[in-house]
Parts: C-alpha cells; sequence; structure tokens
C-alpha cells in the first residue's frame, strides 16, 4: 500500500512531522505559500494540517484532487470553507482542547495589561521617562467581568477570573442554568451584561450571530470606562467604532489578540491611547503548540491509515478501536446501498438502516454513512462518507435508523429498506467467514451472493430452460459468467437471477436478455 501524503502548509511544532512519519505518512512541511503556490501542489496530498494562516477555499478544494482530511492544529475553523469541504468529500477535524488554556492565560494577560497599562509603562521607562504618575491603574478585585461566550476558553477564564475575586456575568445563549450555577458565574442578557461590566471578555466562534456583537450600538451600551478584550475572532467587534468610542474616552482600554483582516499590518487603531495588541498570539504557547500538534497528527493519520475519526466537524466520529470492527460492516453497507440505488427508480424520500444481532451493538452512525455512500452513487460518482449525508438531505432523503439487539436467522444482518411507489423495497446482508459481506435477501427472495464488480440482474417468470437460454445468449456474445444465483418467491412465480460477470455487458446483450421470454427486468450492476 503506497503511504498517504501530509502537507503541514502552516508553522507547526515538529512534533507533528515526527508523529505524521511514525504513523506511516509522508509527510512535507512547506510553510508561507501564495494561494496559488498551495493549489498547484495541493493535488498530491491525502492530508493536509494547517493553523490559521493558511485558507482553505473552494479553489484550494478544487484542486485538491486526492485530499482526504484537513487537520486544524487549534480551535476556529474560519479559515477552512466547511460546506465546500464536505461536498467534496474531505473530512474536517480540529483539535477544541489543545490550546484552551493557554488562550485562556492569554486573554486574562491581556486583562492585567489592560489594567495596569503595563505596554505602555513599560515603553515609557525603557525609553527613560519614569512616568510614576502617568500610569494609574485600576484593581481587578471586585470588579464585574463580562464574558461573551461561557464555553471551553470562557469557561476557564471564568475560573481564574473568579481566583482573582472578580465577579463574572456571562451572555451565552447556549449555556444552561444549571452549568452557570457549576461554574460560579451569573448568566445574563446582553443588555444586562453591557451595562454592568467593567471587562468585556470575547469567547464565541465567529458566526452570523456573533459578527459584530460588539457594533458601535452596543459599545454604547457599555458602562463608561469599560476595558474590552478580545482573543476569539476578528470581526466580533466593530474596529471603527471600538477607535472611536477609545478616542472620545467612554471605552478606557481595549486589547484586541484578533483583527478583522490578519495579518493586520495596519489599522486605524494602530496609536490610539488605551488600545493594545498582540498578532493572533492567544495559542501560542510551547505546551498549546506541541499539545495541538500532536493530536492534529495522531487523528490525521489515524483517519488516513486506520479510518478512525476523532474531533469531526463533518462527519460522525468513529475510534481507533471501532474503525477495525466496522470497516466489513461499511464495506457491506456501501454494497446493500449501492444495491437499492441501482435498482431503484425515480425520485426516492426515504431510506431505512436497520441493524440486528451483533451488528446491534455497533456505532450505526458509520453504516449509515456507508449505505447513503452506496446509495447516493445514483447521483453523483464523486460520493463518499462523508458528502453522502449532506446530498441525501439537499435532494429531500428522510434516512431512518433501526437497532434490533435480537438475533434473526442470521447471527449479525444489515437490511436497508427504500420507500418506492410500489412500496417498501428491501436488501439485506450480512457477513460470512472472515468477514466477506454477502448479500441474503434481496426484496424478499432469499438468495447468496457477493456483490461485486459487473454484475447481471434480472427478473423473470420461473419456467424451465431460462437458465439456458440466459447462459447461451451471454455465451453467444463472448461473455463468461463468473458465478450465478437464483432465488424465487415460489415455484413458478416470480423468480430472481444475479449473476457476476467477468467483463462489462454491453447495452445489445443486454437489450437481447430483456427478449427472452419470461423476462421482466434486465439491469446491469457496478459494484
Ligand atoms: N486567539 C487565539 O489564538 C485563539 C482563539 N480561539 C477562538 O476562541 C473562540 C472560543 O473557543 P472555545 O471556547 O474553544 O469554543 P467553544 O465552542 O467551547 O465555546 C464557544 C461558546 O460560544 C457560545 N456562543 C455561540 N454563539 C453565541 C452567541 N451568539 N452569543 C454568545 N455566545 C455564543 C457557545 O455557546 C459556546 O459556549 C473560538 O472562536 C476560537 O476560534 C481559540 C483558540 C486560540
Ligand atoms: O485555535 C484557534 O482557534 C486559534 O485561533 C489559534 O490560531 P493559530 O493556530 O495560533 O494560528
Amino acid at each position: 500500500m503506497t503511504k498517504p501524503k501530509v502537507l503541514i502548509s502552516d508553522s507547526m511544532d515538529p512534533n507533528a512531522a515526527r508523529i505524521f512519519e511514525e504513523r506511516g505518512c509522508d509527510v512535507d512541511v512547506i510553510t508561507g505559500e501564495t494561494p496559488e503556490q498551495l493549489m498547484a501542489r495541493i493535488g498530491e496530498y491525502d492530508g493536509l494540517a494547517i493553523r490559521s494562516s493558511t485558507k482553505v477555499t473552494q479553489a484550494i478544494l478544487d484542486a485538491a484532487t486526492n485530499l482526504k482530511v484537513i487537520g486544524r492544529a487549534g480551535i476556529g475553523v474560519d479559515n477552512v470553507d466547511i460546506p465546500a469541504a464536505s461536498s467534496k468529500g474531505v473530512v474536517v477535524m480540529n483539535t477544541p482542547f489543545g490550546n484552551s488554556i493557554t488562550t485562556a492565560e492569554h486573554a486574562i494577560a491581556m486583562m492585567f495589561a489592560l489594567a495596569r497599562q503595563i505596554p505602555e509603562a513599560d515603553a515609557s521607562t525603557q525609553a527613560g521617562k519614569w512616568e510614576k504618575n502617568r500610569f494609574m491603574g485600576v484593581e481587578l478585585t471586585g470588579k464585574t467581568l463580562g464574558l461573551i461566550g461561557a464555553g471551553n476558553i470562557g469557561g476557564i477564564v471564568a475560573t481564574r477570573a473568579l481566583g482573582l475575586k472578580m465577579k463574572v456575568v456571562a451572555f451565552d445563549p447556549f449555556l444552561t442554568a444549571d452549568r452557570a450555577v457549576e461554574m460560579g458565574i451569573e448568566k445574563v442578557e446582553l443588555d444586562d451584561l453591557l451595562a454592568r461590566a467593567d471587562f468585556i471578555t470575547l469567547h464565541t466562534p465567529l458566526t452570523d450571530q456573533t459578527r459584530n456583537i460588539l457594533s458601535k450600538e452596543n459599545l454604547a451600551k457599555t458602562k463608561q470606562g469599560v476595558r474590552i478584550i478580545n482573543c476569539a475572532r476578528g470581526g466580533l467587534i466593530d474596529e471603527a467604532a471600538l477607535k472611536a468610542a477609545l478616542d472620545s474616552g467612554h471605552v478606557a482600554g481595549a486589547a484586541l489578540d484578533v483583527f478583522e483582516t490578519e495579518p493586520a499590518k495596519e489599522s486605524p487603531l494602530f496609536g490610539t491611547p488605551g488600545f493594545i495588541c498582540t498578532p493572533h498570539l492567544g495559542a501560542s504557547t510551547n505546551e498549546a503548540q506541541v499539545n495541538v500538534a500532536l493530536q492534529v497528527a495522531e487523528q490525521m493519520a489515524d483517519y488516513l491509515v486506520n479510518g478512525g475519526v476523532t474531533n469531526a466537524l463533518n462527519m460522525p466520529s468513529l475510534s481507533a478501536e471501532e474503525a477495525p470492527k466496522l470497516k466489513p460492516y461499511m464495506a457491506l453497507a456501501e454494497q446493500l446501498g449501492s444495491l437499492v440505488g441501482q435498482l431503484s427508480h425515480g425520485n426516492l424520500t426515504k431510506i431505512a438502516i436497520e441493524v440486528e444481532g451483533a451488528a446491534a451493538k455497533l456505532n450505526i452512525k458509520p453504516i449509515t454513512g456507508a449505505v447513503l455512500a452506496g446509495f447516493m452513487r445514483r447521483y453523483s460518482d464523486t460520493v463518499n462518507m462523508v458528502n453522502a449525508p449532506f446530498l441525501a438531505k439537499e435532494r429531500g432523503l428522510e434516512v431512518s435508523e433501526v437497532r434490533h439487539e435480537r438475533e434473526g436467522a442470521f447471527q449479525t444482518l444489515v437490511r436497508v429498506t427504500v420507500e418506492t411507489e410500489q412500496g417498501p423495497k428491501s436488501v439485506a446482508g450480512t457477513l460470512f467467514g472472515h468477514n466477506a459481506p454477502r448479500l441474503v435477501e434481496i426484496f424478499g427472495i432469499g438468495m447468496e451472493a457477493e456483490l461485486t464488480g459487473d454484475m447481471l440482474y434480472i427478473v423473470n417468470e420461473d419456467a424451465p430452460g431460462f437458465i439456458g437460454s440466459v447462459g447461451t445468449a451471454l455465451g453467444k456474445a463472448g461473455l463468461n459468467i463468473g458465478t450465478f444465483q437464483l432465488g424465487r418467491r415460489h415455484a413458478g412465480g416470480e423468480a430472481i437471477l444475479l449473476l457476476t460477470m467477468d467483463s462489462e455487458i454491453p447495452q445489445p446483450v443486454l437489450d437481447d436478455v430483456c427478449k427472452l421470454a419470461g423476462v421482466k427486468t434486465v439491469k446491469a450492476l457496478k459494484f
């Protein structure tokens, strides 16, 4: 097997490259390239490891013909076009905790820097001015800290602020009352926070709801002399309005680690009294960078080498222990999905995936993903487990999952049923011997068959001599039959023939088979 190739395109702790190599991947570290250079190179890689500098746009993804996974050594993935990655079947994963303590500490450091004007006092002292009377600070003890966003980082900031004897109020629509009590903070509405906070710190992702959350209007609602910290994302604060509020003295200080446009080499805020900033350093500590580098490389290598999925933003998780157990089921599920997809007509609106016996003890999500990948291939060649659920949703396909703990006739079974105009139609399969997928039932007829390569599917009226006439028609065309499976509802009733063929069946031969007496349906299948 050729080794998966990974590109590390942003500066990352060397542990990442080491882990990739140890886990069986080839790795290149090429940082600081232009989008055009990356676009020209990306086609050769199976994995792309990034931080916040590389922008993974639709154009990059279009050029990434081999890409299977994007790993973000950090938290925010706003530099990745996730819908585009999903529709291309590329998994996007991040490391949601590796740098959160470090980033929370940076926010606290910024709060102290604002409270005591440390950067300005440092510059003035080193300039030989000794301006002891210029730098009067404020104490943090007893002050109110307003958290906008109380997730991982906001939660850590809260514990530190409580340790500093501050009162912490938080606005976060997803924060439950119980969790707020557990954290020792007060859950409030945004307007209440704006009116009460002496310091405001932002810890939300940038979304349509959070963009400009500190707008000109909201800045006007803050307390006179408020100090504001943003170590989350540029775009959460209206930078022009912030500049005006600092100039007017309404906002006493602002500390930004992140900017609307990065790298921020110029800004109207630069040089404004009370304004301090750092160049997106929130995650930049030795500890955090080792954490995220190790974690991203482990997760990506796990996916590329074993199929394990951890911390993916566009796919359900699948642990390294589960992956080998699920692999044969996913192969079976994909074949069953593909079979119903190839044999059904018209626009199908419902698909059900049932697992029974041993299969019911497994994580069903990857099995469903594999069924959908097989099924959606009727609409698109580029479908896989990542993009299949999105495509299914786009097409309005209703997907249901059912587990039957009991064992039926088979020790383990996967069944796929689609709702058609003629009612529900279902196929089922099991695993034989060394985890070999086998079809065991097709549209209510028991039949054991391997679904592989080029196949011929025939529905006919059971009658003597029919099998011979099919063999003759195919033989006359020089087509060799590999295996031959037969099933029927009852003697003389509807029968199904499933043949594996050594080569593709040309349309004229299909037409000839179609003309044989008693034939109802003929279809060439491909697996
Ligand atoms: N400056 C830096 O270098 C770093 C920045 N970050 C950024 O910090 C931010 C927070 O990260 P985490 O705490 O790990 O994320 P998280 O997902 O754990 O927490 C985010 C919180 O924001 C809340 N939220 C969502 N929409 C909201 C809204 N409309 N109003 C108020 N709250 C809302 C969520 O409910 C959640 O509790 C992210 O944007 C991340 O990219 C993370 C690491 C380093
Ligand atoms: O993890 C995050 O969300 C960050 O913003 C850290 O960004 P960085 O990896 O330092 O470019």
